[in-house]
């Protein structure tokens, strides 16, 4: 049975809920993947920073309502974020990068994800910075030094879109995307058609644990930028900067805007689209659309995403499932470690083979 040791870099909401799992699940993955998870260190800003080489106890980590620089209080703690050191000498093998998501140069994640990968560990992340404007550097990295970078979690949370196209839709010719890529966005013009107000919506997706640090993201649509980024990059093998990917959020629908879609049988969906075109470009766009009821995509609702990928041989094929929530994006990064886990274990039988 394998023990991978990590570290948690930033515990809020999505790696305090992977904690959670920890503390409950580790017996059933033992038995059904081969592997415990070990927190050996944790590095927040709030909460400070802590290294333990033998294990802390996920469910105190959990329980303990730790209050600003709490980790001090603890053996092998200080009240301080020390990412550098933390990720540098913990005896990790897998570093957790879930620290908010920067959508203009993805800082400080992607040099949380550097320094992982150049000390030979191996990085799991939620993070949408690094994979939409590092991931070329990141990846060449990882494979420098034998590790991996894995993403999942970056586009639809939880729900498996990236490691599916890319593995089981191999050789289907992507053409193309549209989607539903903000969990955020998409329950708030829900919560709107019934009559909310949008400053209410958004807090209510923030309590909700949807929203980014600054939900402005959100509904602006530059999360939605970052998400067609990757998928065009990691799709379409585009070579796209978010900065080249037209945005417009949803800040500026107004109540009577919903009001009269809604009286020609349509509602307002933010989508994040890509297309390749016939000269083998690649545009991308993020924008609110009126969608009549029938489209496949209107009827996606809540914190729920949805993207449909144009195939040159099977046509469209829509994926759906949750694109936000704490455990939802959690298990992303279980899937990550299950990816990883799948290919050491692959290595190791064509090598004794
Ligand atoms: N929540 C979701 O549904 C999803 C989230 N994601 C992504 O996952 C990441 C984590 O999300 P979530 O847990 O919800 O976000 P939170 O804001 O709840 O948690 C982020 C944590 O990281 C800490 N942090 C911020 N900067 C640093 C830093 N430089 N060093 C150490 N800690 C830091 C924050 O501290 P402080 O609060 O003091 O700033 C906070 O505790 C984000 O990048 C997000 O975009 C992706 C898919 C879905
Ligand atoms: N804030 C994001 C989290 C998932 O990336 C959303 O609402 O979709």
């Amino acid at each position: 049975m394998t023990i991978y040791n990590i570290a948690l870099i930033g515990f809020g909401g999505v790696n305090r809920a992977l904690a959670e799992l920890i503390a409950t699940k580790n017996p059933l993955w033992e038995r059904d993947l081969g592997f415990r998870l070990n927190i050996v260190a944790v590095s927040d800003l709030y909460l400070g920073a802590v290294i333990s080489p033998n294990g802390l106890d996920a469910k105190t980590l959990v329980e303990a309502n730790f209050t600003k620089g709490g980790f001090g209080q603890l053996s092998g703690g200080s009240a301080e974020a020390n990412n550098e050191t933390i990720i540098k000498t913990a005896p990790a093998d897998i570093i957790v990068e879930a620290t908010f998501t920067n959508p203009k140069d993805g800082e400080p994640a992607v040099s949380h994800c550097r320094w992982a990968l150049q000390s030979g560990k191996h990085v799991v992340t939620t993070n949408k910075g690094p994979v939409a404007i590092a991931a070329q550097e990141l990846k060449a990295l990882a494979k420098a030094h034998g590790v991996h970078f894995e993403y999942e979690g970056s586009v639809m949370s939880g729900t498996p879109v990236i490691r599916m196209a890319e593995k089981t839709l191999a050789g289907a010719e992507m053409k193309g995307f549209e989607g539903i890529l903000n969990g955020t966005s998409n329950f708030v013009l829900g919560r709107m058609e019934r009559g909310l107000d949008f400053a209410t919506a958004v807090k209510e997706a923030q309590i909700l644990g949807y929203a980014e640090a600054d939900p402005t993201a959100d509904v602006e649509g530059f999360d939605v930028r970052l998400k067609v980024v990757i998928l065009a990059n990691e799709l379409l093998g585009a070579s796209l900067k978010p900065e080249e990917v037209t945005c417009t959020g949803i800040s500026n629908l107004s109540p009577s805007d919903i009001e009269n879609a809604k009286a020609v049988n349509s509602r307002w969906k933010l989508i994040g689209s890509a297309v390749r075109n016939e000269d083998g470009t690649v545009t991308g766009s993020v924008s609110p659309k009126q969608l009549p009821f029938e489209h496949p995509l209107a009827g996606v609702n809540g914190a729920t995403n949805a993207v449909s990928l144009n195939t040159e041989l099977l046509g469209s094929v829509t994926v759906t499932g949750p694109g936000a929530g704490r455990i939802e994006t959690a298990y992303a990064l279980l899937s990550d470690i299950v990816a990883i886990h799948n290919a050491r274990r692959a290595t190791a039988t064509k090598e004794a083979a």
